[in-house]
């Protein structure tokens, strides 16, 4: 019905068709006359996990170009030249690029290595583990191409139209399955605080996705469809859906990585395992309720507001009980810091978290979300979360698993390590500071009355002077990517560098560590 549809239509059949050939071309046909059983594999499944970390690397440079690109739109408006290459359209492809594709390819490939070393089992299912890597993949491409083609169903950070969001359904069961799988097989009785986190991710991000998406298509044949929700419960929903997409996708499955890299890192337990658990149960059990702080001041009813509100000044505690755990993982181990820059990175996320889940109780209290709903500060919390805590404990976990996964003695360089992470942190630093400039500016601003009770700006008078900052912010971004770059170029190198002294090609299944 639609040229979006037909695109996606026409999309899957050319990966079919390809996907076919290789297989007729890559199975073994002696195998299949003799009816053979396949040798069963052992040791851990960690391909899976060489392309999923390769995957992650590829997506953060394509996630953090597009930032830039956005950045400089909004400086240089002049920029929106072309259709499909507008703010409107490359600004979702930017948020589901880092959140989905960067972060949610690093989550999976990470689950997937923890969950083995932890259990001391195999992934569970053979190809499974690939249906749920590619069909993710797969998932990003029909989300990504839509966006550029002006598809939306109008929910942010859930884009998407029906048979994208069906697709995704169908993967992300999957997901479970093999997680849960493995853990069902496991060696070691006890099951380690990051698989708890782990699957508290999986199972809300399935909840929340599925009734999030409820919708009708107009058509089978068409991309179009309507949400089953409508007016104040449709933003209820979707704010539902909203907050707590950060709460367990950007906050307790990156906790489940923090987890387990963290202590690796340092060669040490976990500060206190009973804060994990607590923690944990009330992070999951308060996150819930905090999406009306989204909807502040608007046709949600004003006691379900300080519900949102009252939810997200507790959400403060259990959200600092991991970042003191994490942080008081290094006591006695402090030094480690000045020699260990892959350390330093994991330290620096860990301190980005604590200040993003302190910035946000303080935003949801309604007389200052007052000024800062609809501003830049907004933006400015965002990228201190997704930046900070998010992509550095990602460059962390990845600099500690590639030496690993690839078999060799240890990173091509720790210097392009520390380059890294210093363009980083001056990136965020950059971005975090022009945004709570310009995002407490432009709120002051919209509110400024003169002594008639007239408004003392127009509109267009408070967008002019942030100018300035959205370049400072640009500024910031570049850093941040070509830190990026230079992580892509060490990883790359790491891989083609020499085996490790000590050959053991495949790994073994060890006891859990
Ligand atoms: C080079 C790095 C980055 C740059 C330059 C950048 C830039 C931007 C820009 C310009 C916007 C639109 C702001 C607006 O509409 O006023 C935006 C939105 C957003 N970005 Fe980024 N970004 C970067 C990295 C990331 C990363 C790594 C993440 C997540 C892991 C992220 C998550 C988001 C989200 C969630 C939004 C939507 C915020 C909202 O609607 O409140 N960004 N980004
Ligand atoms: C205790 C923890 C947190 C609380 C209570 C909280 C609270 C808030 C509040 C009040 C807003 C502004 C809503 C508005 O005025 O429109 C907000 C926006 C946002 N926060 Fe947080 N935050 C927390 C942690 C985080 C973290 C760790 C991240 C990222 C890793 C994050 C990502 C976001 C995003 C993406 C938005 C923008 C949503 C949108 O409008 O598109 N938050 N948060
Ligand atoms: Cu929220």
């Amino acid at each position: 019905k639609d040229a979006q549809f037909a695109f996606h239509a026409g999309m899957i059949a050319v990966l079919a068709v390809a996907f076919a050939f290789w297989r007729i071309r890559n199975t073994d046909y002696s195998q299949v006359r003799t009816a053979t059983a396949p040798t069963p594999q052992s040791g851990y499944a960690d391909d899976v996990i060489r392309f999923g970390v390769a995957a992650t690397v590829v997506w953060g440079i394509v996630g953090f170009l597009v930032g830039l690109v956005i950045a400089l739109q909004l400086a240089f408006p002049q920029l929106n030249f072309e259709p499909m290459l507008t703010f409107s359209r490359l600004r979702p492809l930017h948020t589901s690029a880092v959140i989905f594709a960067f972060g949610g390819t690093a989550l999976i490939s990470t689950s997937f290595y923890v969950v083995q070393r932890t259990t001391g089992a195999r992934l569970f299912g053979e190809k499974l583990p690939w249906f749920v890597m590619l069909g993710y993949q797969l998932f990003i491409l029909l989300a990504a191409t839509g966006y550029l083609m002006g598809q939306t169903q109008s929910k942010e950070y859930a884009e998407p139209e029906w048979y994208i969001d069906i697709w995704l359904t169908i993967v992300w069961v999957a997901y479970l399955i093999v997680f849960l799988g493995t853990i069902l097989r496991r060696k070691e009785p006890h099951i380690y605080v990051a698989n708890w986190f782990y699957l508290a991710f999986i199972i809300t991000i399935a909840m929340l996705h599925i009734v999030n998406n409820l919708a009708m298509p107009v058509s089978f044949l068409g991309s179009k469809s309507y949400s089953l929700f409508s007016g104040v419960q449709d933003a209820l929903v979707q704010w539902w859906y909203g907050h707590n997409a950060v709460g367990f996708f950007l906050t307790a499955g990156f906790l489940g990585m923090m987890y387990y890299f963290l202590p690796k890192q340092v060669e040490r337990p976990i500060y206190s395992y009973r804060l994990s658990i607590v923690h944990f149960w009330s992070l999951i059990f308060m996150y819930i309720w905090a999406g009306p702080h989204h909807l502040h001041y608007t046709a949600l009813p004003d006691w379900a507001q300080t519900l949102g509100m009252v939810f997200s000044i507790m959400l403060w505690m259990p959200s600092w009980g991991g970042m003191i755990n994490g942080l008081m993982t290094l006591s006695g181990a402090w030094d480690k810091l000045r020699t260990d820059p892959v350390l330093r990175m994991m330290v620096i996320a860990i301190a980005f978290y604590g200040m993003s889940t302190f910035e946000g109780p303080v935003m949801s209290i309604k007389a200052v979300n007052s000024l800062s709903h609809y501003t830049d500060w907004t933006i400015g919390h965002v990228h201190s979360g997704a930046l900070g805590w998010n992509g550095m404990i990602t460059f962390g976990a990845i600099y500690f698993l590639v030496p690993r996964l690839w078999n060799r003695d240890s990173l091509y360089s720790l210097r392009l390590v520390n380059w890294h992470f210093w363009l980083a942190t001056i990136g965020i630093v950059l971005y975090a500071a022009s945004m709570w400039v310009s995002g407490i500016m432009q709120g002051l601003m919209w509110r400024e009355y003169d002594s008639e009770g007239y408004l003392v700006y127009s509109f267009v008078e408070t967008v002019a002077p942030l100018n300035p900052f959205y370049i400072i912010r640009a500024g910031g971004g570049l850093l941040y990517l070509a830190g990026g770059l230079l992580m892509a170029y060490n990883v790359w190198r790491t891989i083609r560098g020499p085996a490790a002294s000590r050959a053991t090609s495949a790994t073994p299944l060890q006891p859990a560590e």
